[in-house]
């Protein structure tokens, strides 16, 4: 039971994923990768609270996170710090698959460019929620952010089988309170927030993708 300080234990915290998301960029605007990782572990938190309806994304989601980790840590790790390093150290050492798949169907670079597209879709949905109002609905607005970004990479199926998870979304306010942060103004002033860091986030990494011509990785 939670107690009056509130004390329970892995509960996910809007606040939580915009301090790891912060923390995710250094001085020099390199992108670290296990602040990144640490950032899409919150949001599978959050995504698994939902319910079971939605464990065919977030197994994914997890499945991605655990390739990235597996890299951090194996006998090469130290070329995964920032993303801008894992680039360069697997281009350099001929380590993803550019144009078909083949030796390398878990390079550190095809696996982030996945949950890098995911983070467009997270960027659309989070400033519609940001500027909806009591009426809105969440299906409506993950679906429009969905068909904007993510739908574009998805085959039919696995298009159709989001738009069915979509349906059984919370509304707007259940929505807000599994976030955790408070009243709809706090969590809106928290968006708010969010919304600028994951943004950076996001144009930095797709700007070295696209420098590196790897927008289109199989
Ligand atoms: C809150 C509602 C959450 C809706 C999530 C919207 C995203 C829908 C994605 C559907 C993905 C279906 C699973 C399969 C994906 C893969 O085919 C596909 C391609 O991978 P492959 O090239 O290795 O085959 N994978 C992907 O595109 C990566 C998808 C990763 C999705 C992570 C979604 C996490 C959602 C977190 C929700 C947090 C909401 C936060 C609000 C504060």
């Amino acid at each position: 039971m939670a107690d009056s300080d509130g004390s329970v234990e892995q509960k996910f915290s809007l606040r939580e994923v915009l301090d790891t998301f912060r923390q995710c960029l250094s001085e020099n605007k390199e992108v670290y990768l296990q602040h990144y990782v640490s950032g899409w572990r919150g949001l599978v938190k959050f995504l698994n609270s939902l319910g079971s309806v939605f464990s065919f994304i977030s197994k994914d989601a997890v499945n991605k996170i655990q390739i990235l980790v597996n890299h951090q840590n194996g006998e090469n790790g130290g070329h995964y710090i920032t993303v801008q390093s894992m680039v360069k150290y697997e281009l350099e050492n001929g380590l993803v698959d550019l144009t078909k798949r083949g030796g390398h169907p878990e390079s550190g670079c095809r696996t982030l460019l996945r949950l890098h597209r995911a983070l467009r879709w997270l960027e659309l949905f989070l400033e519609r929620l940001r500027t909806s109002n009591e009426d809105s609905k969440t299906s409506v607005m993950c679906a429009d952010a969905y068909n904007e970004s993510l739908a574009q990479h998805h085959p039919w199926v696995v298009r159709k089988a989001a738009g069915v998870a979509f349906c059984v979304l919370p509304g707007r306010q259940a929505f807000f309170e599994v976030m955790n942060v408070g009243p709809p103004e706090q969590v809106v002033a928290m968006l708010g927030e969010a919304l600028p860091l994951i943004s950076e986030v996001y144009q930095i990494t797709e700007e070295l993708y696209s420098h590196h011509n790897m927008l289109d990785l199989p």
